[in-house]
């Protein structure tokens, strides 16, 4: 198998060229940069790669559309917006990290990006990866989720699927760490700025929020918002997603502790704690997303707290997820991965 990734230069491309390295049916992979107009050796481009000195080619769809089997696109909000179509038009399997295809309406993308939306026609045909929900398989342009989405969506699945809460009374306070945000510095990501701070960001207006709708409704029409917080904190990899909601009448701890084993007993990548309430740290490193829960019987409450790595379960391991499902790959391959520690 042969693919391509653009972006290798980011934070989410250089991460997923690290786990293609290690995947057992990825022979080659094929790099591709925006401002090349001639090759380049990797060593030279991204220092943390000093001894592989593969080509990176300048980009070109129809060398990448002869050369491999299938695109990764690890680039900036913006990019395949302008950049799906051959390939969408072709049939050609692409695996988006990006968020321009998450979303099926023009106007919703323009608001919440404050960018020209792609085609209607492409957001259409794209396909939400949400992998650990459904699987990828006969798929050709999955849109991969973004990070803050994957921690919430799983964290509130089996409370809005099993219809166990007030759907109206959702609460998501969600904390990235500086990666998050990408290479490109900036004032918030500044060190003086992020170290020994906590900075609540995009209040009500984080791009997340609709895709995070968007599944929801799909699990359960009757949620029709969320309110949803997001902070920057000083570490460099990891979120984590405190979830608030008011339970329905006659619903309990054990009701609760039933439907996370139901939903998720049998899942490789999300691992539900019970009332042993899971940290970063435990998460980084690895595709998995750990997930503890408790209830408070006097308030009516229950919260749920959903730990993942942003770059692997939030971006570069769910998109090797979703490939694995396209080409029927076993669900771990190149993602057997252990925790950074201590
Ligand atoms: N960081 C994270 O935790 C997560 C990121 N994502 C999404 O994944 C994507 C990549 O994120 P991240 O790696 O953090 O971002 P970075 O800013 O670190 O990297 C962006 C990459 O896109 C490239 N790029 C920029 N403009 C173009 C263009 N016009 N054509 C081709 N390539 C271009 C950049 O190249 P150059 O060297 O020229 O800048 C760089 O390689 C983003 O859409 C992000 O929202 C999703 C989930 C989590
Ligand atoms: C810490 C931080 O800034 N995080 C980014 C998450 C980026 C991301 O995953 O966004 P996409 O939807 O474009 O993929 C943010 O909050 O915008």
């Amino acid at each position: 198998m042969q693919v391509a990734l653009v972006g290798i230069t980011g934070y989410a491309g250089m991460v997923l060229y690290q786990l293609l390295r290690q995947h057992p049916a990825v022979d080659e992979i094929h790099l591709y940069d925006h401002k090349l107009i001639q090759n380049e050796k990797l060593s030279e481009m991204v220092p943390a790669f000093y001894s592989d000195d593969t080509a990176v080619q300048p980009y070109d769809p129809d060398a990448i559309m002869a050369d491999n089997q299938l695109v990764f696109f690890a680039t900036s909000a913006g990019v395949t917006s302008k950049l799906s179509q051959p390939y969408i038009k072709a049939d050609f399997p692409v695996i988006d990290l990006s968020g321009d295809l998450r979303l099926n309406d023009e106007a919703q993308y323009q608001r919440w990006y404050h960018k020209p939306s792609a085609p209607a026609q492409a957001l259409n045909q794209a396909y939400y990866g949400l992998a650990d929900f459904h699987s990828a398989h006969g798929q050709n342009y999955v849109a991969n989720p973004g990070c803050y989405a994957t921690a919430t969506l799983l964290g509130l699945a089996p409370l809005v699927k099993l219809d166990l809460i007030d759907p109206d009374s959702i609460i998501v306070d969600a904390k990235s760490g500086t990666s998050g945000a990408g290479k490109k510095p900036a004032q918030s990501t500044h060190f003086t700025q992020a170290n020994d701070n906590l900075q609540i960001y995009k209040p009500n207006q984080h791009q997340h929020i609709p895709e995070i709708m968007l599944e929801l409704q799909r699990w359960n029409g009757d949620v029709k918002a969320i309110e949803f917080m997001t902070t920057l904190i000083p570490i460099t990899r990891g979120i984590m997603s405190t979830i608030y909601a008011k339970v329905k009448p006659g619903v309990d701890a054990a009701k609760i502790d039933e439907a996370y084993h139901q939903i998720y007993d049998d899942k490789l990548f999300v691992h539900y704690s019970g009332e042993h309430l899971p940290d970063i740290k435990q998460v980084v490193g690895t595709n998995n997303c750990h997930i503890g829960v408790v209830y408070n019987p006097t308030t009516h409450t229950v919260m749920a707290d959903s730990v993942i790595d942003n770059l692997l379960k939030g971006a570069a391991g769910q998109a090797v997820q979703n490939f694995n499902q396209m080409f029927n790959y076993q669900e771990s391959s190149g993602l057997e991965l252990q925790t950074f520690l201590p």
